[in-house]
């Protein structure tokens, strides 16, 4: 079966990335972009655009696509495909939601002990401004057997 859409958006600014502490759900207690699930009737971009305003508050005022991600569980056939979306503007002022408590992180001191851990591998490509597709094979939510990561001129 087509493999589950999700979006990812980090916002950017010099040297500070804006991202979000996961108070439930998928990916709890752990710091990440804003994003979710895309519905039916809705653009990936629309999806991630929506998501970010839902979860901290704020629109983006263009968001472009950077990387797609795709995700093997072991013992799961439905596989997750992230796109992930940056920008360095916005309007209005990142809030704490339901979902998420947002907080700026200096670039140089990214809490990859507390993200996810495939993050730790294509993150400094994103930090860098290039774009990237990859693949991690996952055994739970902790254990990444497999990596495949690359830098590509267009997504
Ligand atoms: C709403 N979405 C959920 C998925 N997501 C992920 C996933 C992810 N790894 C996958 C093993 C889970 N790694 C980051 N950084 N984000 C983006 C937000």
């Amino acid at each position: 079966v087509a493999n589950k859409l999700l979006t990812l958006v980090l916002i950017r600014q010099c040297n500070r990335v804006l991202l979000g502490y996961k108070k439930k759900g998928f990916g709890v207690g752990r710091w990440n972009g804003f994003g979710g699930k895309v519905e039916q009737g809705e653009t990936i971009q629309q999806a991630a655009a929506r998501e970010l305003h839902e979860e901290c508050g704020v629109e983006a005022h263009s968001l472009e696509e950077i990387g797609l991600l795709k995700f093997e569980f072991v013992g799961d056939p439905q596989w997750l495909e992230v796109h992930v979306f940056t920008a360095d503007t916005f309007k209005g002022e990142p809030t704490e939601s339901e979902e998420m408590r947002p907080q700026w992180y200096n670039i140089h001191s990214i809490p990859f002990n507390d993200m996810w851990p495939d993050d730790k591998y294509w993150f400094p490509i994103f930090l860098k401004g290039a774009k990237f597709s990859g693949y991690f094979k996952f055994e739970g939510h902790n254990n990444i057997l497999k990596t495949e990561l690359k830098e590509v001129e267009k997504l």
